[in-house]
C-alpha cells in the first residue's frame, strides 16, 4: 500500500497573511488540494500565528473530508485546547520552541518520557491518533513505543540534506529506525524537507511508511507546475 500524502498548507497561509486579506483563500486551497488527490491536510499553528491561525483550524475542521493532522507543541496550553476542541484525525507533537524558524529536532523520548507519557493520553482519550516527531535514532524509536504513542514521524531534514551527495548514506539511519518501529509495533510517518527529488527513493527504501507530510517544497513547486499538477506529481512519487 503506497504511503499517504498529507499536504502541509502552512505556506499558503504565509502568502495569505503577507497582505492582510484572504487571498489565497486557505480553506478553498485545502478543499482543492483534497480534490486534486491529497490524502490529508496538515497544519502547524505556531504560537505567533506566523502562518496558520488558530481560527483557520476551526474553519478547516468544518469542511475537510480527508484526514486533518494538527502539528504543534503541547507545552502550549492553547495548542492542547485547540486540538481537543477540533478533534482532528491525528495530532503530531513537535517539540518546537516559540522562536524557532522551523522545526529542527524531534523529542528525546528517553529524557522526556515522563512528560510524553502524561500528555499523550490526553489526546488518545479524546479519540485522536497521536504521532510524535522523532529523529531517526533506534533507541529513541524504542523509547517512543514505551511512551504510548500510536505513531512516530521521522524528522527527515538530515535525509534531505545528504540525499543529493550520497543517498545510500542519507537513508541508512531511517531504514534502521523504520525497522525498529515495525519491530515494536509503531506505525510510521515522515516529514520535513521532503521534495520531488528525494521523496520516491525514501518511500522505496521504507516499505512500512504509512504517511508523509509535505509542505514547503510542494507549495514552492506549485508556483511553477500548478497546484493540481504538483499534488499529483507528489502522489506519483509514492507509487
Ligand atoms: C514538523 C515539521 O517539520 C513541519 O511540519 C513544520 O510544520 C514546518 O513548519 P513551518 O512550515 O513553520 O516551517
Ligand atoms: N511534518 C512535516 C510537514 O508537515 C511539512 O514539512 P515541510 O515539507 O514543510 O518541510
Amino acid at each position: 500500500m503506497p504511503a499517504k500524502l498529507s499536504v502541509n498548507i502552512n505556506k499558503i497561509a504565509t502568502l495569505r497573511n503577507s497582505r492582510g486579506g484572504n487571498n489565497p483563500d486557505l480553506v478553498k486551497a485545502a478543499l482543492d488540494i483534497e480534490r486534486f488527490g491529497a490524502d490529508g491536510i496538515t497544519v502547524h499553528p505556531r504560537p505567533d500565528e506566523r502562518h496558520i491561525r488558530y481560527s483557520d483550524v476551526y474553519e478547516l475542521k468544518k469542511v475537510i473530508h480527508t484526514e486533518l493532522n494538527i502539528e504543534g507543541n503541547p507545552v502550549e496550553d492553547s495548542f492542547v485546547k485547540l486540538v481537543l476542541e477540533n478533534k482532528p484525525a491525528q495530532v503530531t507533537l513537535v517539540p518546537d520552541s516559540r522562536d524557532q524558524l522551523t522545526s529542527n529536532h524531534g523529542w528525546d523520548t528517553i529524557k522526556e518520557a515522563t512528560y510524553l507519557k502524561s500528555i499523550i493520553p490526553v489526546f488518545k482519550n479524546a479519540g485522536i491518533r497521536v504521532s510524535i516527531f522523532v529523529d531517526p535514532v533506534v533507541e529513541l524509536v524504542t523509547a517512543a513505543k514505551e511512551c504510548g504513542t500510536d505513531r512516530i514521524e521521522l524528522y527527515t531534514e538530515s535525509y534531505a540534506k545528504h540525499f543529493i551527495n550520497d543517498r545510500e548514506a542519507a537513508i541508512k539511519n531511517y531504514v534502521a529506525a523504520a525497522k525498529e518501529a515495525e519491530r515494536v509495533g509503531l506505525r510510521l510517518n515522515a516529514g520535513h524537507d521532503l521534495d520531488m527529488n528525494n521523496l520516491q527513493y525514501f518511500a522505496q527504501q521504507i516499505p512500512n511508511l504509512d504517511e508523509v507530510s509535505i509542505g514547503h517544497a510542494l507549495i514552492s513547486d506549485a508556483l511553477y507546475f500548478g497546484l493540481q499538477n504538483t499534488v499529483q506529481l507528489y502522489k506519483r512519487q509514492l507509487g
